[in-house]
C-alpha cells in the first residue's frame, strides 16, 4: 500500500472509530496520530528501505489495519497461535513486540528477543501480564491503549449491572427449565432497582468515570467512589470520594474497575463480601485476580450479597464446569470488555503508532513509564 493510501485508510477507519466512540473519551485523534506518524517516518533514517526495523506481532488475530500500519515501514513476523512456544521461535532479533495476549512477557522472551528490542506496545489497558520491572531495568519502552477502549468497558459495566439486578441468568433458566408458572407471581423473580441507589465505583479513572456518565441516565441517588485520592473529575460528575468501607457498606451497586496490582490483588476477600448489603450488586470489569473467587461463589451461593455481574474472573478461560457457572445468581461473560470492532480497530491503530513512534526514538502516545 503506498504511503499516501494507508494514510487514507487509517483517517478514514479512524473517522468510523471516532463516530462510535462519540465526543469526548477518544483523545488520541486518529488524524493526529497519522501527521505523527509521517512526521516520525520522515526524520528518522530508521525506516529506509534498506534498514527496515523487525516487529514480532504475538497474535495473528491482530487486527487488520495494525498489520497495514506496520508492513508500510517494517518487516512484519507474526506469531501464528497464541502459544510462548510460538513467540519464544520466533522473537529472536526482532526490535519491537506487539503484545496482544494474555501471556506473560516476562524474561525469557525478552532474553530471547535479545538486547536490541527496546520496543513494546500492548493492545491493552492493562500491563499486569508484563513484567514492567523487567522492561524498566534493559531500558525497555512500554506503551498500552488507556482511553480508546473507555466507551466499550463501561457499556459492558452497564450490561452486568442491569443483568444481574434484573436476574437475567436466573430469568433464562426458568425459561429452559419450563419453571414459568402461568399463575402470575406478583413476588416472583423480583430483583433491584438502580433509579435511586448507591452506586460504589472502586477506581474512578477513564472506564470508572465513563460508568457513571452512563449510569446518570438511570437516575442513580448517588455516585460514590474510592481509591488513592479525592479527584477533580470525581466532583465534577458529582460523585463523592469515600474509604472502602464506606462504599462496601453503603452501595448497593459495587462495581470493580481499578487495575490489578499488588496492592489490589483478593482485595474482595470474605471479609468484604461479609459487609455489603445483602441486596448489593457486585460488578467487576476489570480483572478476576481482584477478587477471592471462592469467598464469591459463597457470598453468592449464602445470599451475603444479591448477585454478580462478571466479565472477568480466574482462570481466564473459566473452565464449563467451574461452580461459577453453576450460580443462578451470576452473570457472567468471556471477558468481552473491549470486543467491539471499533475499539479493537482503535486499539491496534493505537498499540501500532505507539510501536512505530518508539522505534523512531519519538515520544510514545500512551507510554506506561518514562524512560
Ligand atoms: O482487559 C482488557 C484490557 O486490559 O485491555
Amino acid at each position: 500500500m503506498s504511503r499516501l493510501s494507508l494514510t487514507r485508510t487509517i483517517i478514514n477507519s479512524g473517522r468510523r472509530t471516532s463516530e462510535y466512540i462519540g465526543n469526548s473519551l477518544l483523545q488520541y485523534n486518529i488524524h493526529f496520530l497519522v501527521d505523527s506518524l509521517m512526521s516520525t517516518m520522515d526524520k528518522t533514517s530508521k525506516f529506509s528501505e534498506t534498514n527496515r526495523p523487525k516487529i514480532l506481532v504475538s497474535n495473528p488475530t491482530v487486527p487488520q489495519v495494525a498489520f497495514d500500519l506496520l508492513e508500510e515501514y517494517c518487516i512484519v513476523t507474526k506469531a501464528e497461535d497464541d502459544t510462548r512456544e510460538d513467540i519464544l521461535a520466533k522473537v529472536k532479533g526482532v526490535d519491537a513486540i506487539f503484545w496482544a495476549t494474555h501471556l506473560k512477557l516476562d524474561k525469557e522472551i525478552l532474553e530471547a528477543a535479545g538486547p536490541q528490542m527496546k520496543t513494546v506496545g500492548t493492545m491493552s489497558a492493562g500491563y499486569d501480564h508484563i513484567d514492567v520491572e523487567e522492561l524498566k531495568k534493559r531500558g525497555i519502552k512500554l506503551a498500552n491503549t488507556p482511553e480508546v477502549l473507555n466507551p466499550a468497558v463501561a457499556d459492558i459495566a452497564v450490561l452486568l449491572t442491569l443483568a444481574a439486578s434484573r436476574r437475567l441468568h436466573e430469568g433464562r433458566l426458568a425459561l429452559e427449565n419450563g419453571q414459568w408458572s402461568p399463575k402470575w407471581d406478583a413476588r416472583g423473580m423480583l430483583g433491584q432497582d438502580i433509579i435511586g441507589s448507591t452506586v460504589g465505583i472502586v477506581g474512578l479513572g477513564g472506564i470508572g468515570q465513563a460508568i457513571v456518565q452512563r449510569l446518570k441516565a438511570f437516575n442513580v441517588g448517588q455516585f460514590i467512589y474510592t481509591g488513592h485520592r479525592e479527584k477533580e473529575e470525581g466532583k465534577k460528575l458529582g460523585a463523592k470520594f469515600v474509604s472502602l468501607d464506606t462504599l462496601i457498606k453503603e452501595s448497593d451497586i459495587v462495581i470493580v474497575s481499578c487495575p490489578l496490582t499488588s496492592e489490589t490483588k483478593h482485595m474482595f476477600n470474605a471479609e468484604l463480601f461479609s459487609k455489603m448489603k445483602k441486596t448489593s450488586v457486585f460488578v467487576n470489569i476489570s480483572r478476576g485476580a481482584i477478587v477471592d473467587q471462592e469467598a464469591l461463589v459463597k457470598a453468592l451461593k449464602e445470599g451475603q450479597i444479591f448477585a454478580a455481574g462478571l466479565d472477568v474472573m480466574t482462570p481466564e478461560p473459566l473452565p464449563p464446569t467451574d461452580e461459577l457457572l453453576k450460580l443462578p445468581n451470576a452473570v457472567i461473560l468471556p471477558h468481552l470488555g473491549s470486543a467491539t470492532k471499533q475499539t479493537r480497530d482503535a486499539m491496534a491503530q493505537l498499540t501500532a503508532t505507539n510501536i512505530l513512534r518508539g522505534i523512531g526514538d519519538e515520544e510514545m502516545f500512551t507510554p506506561v513509564y518514562e524512560i
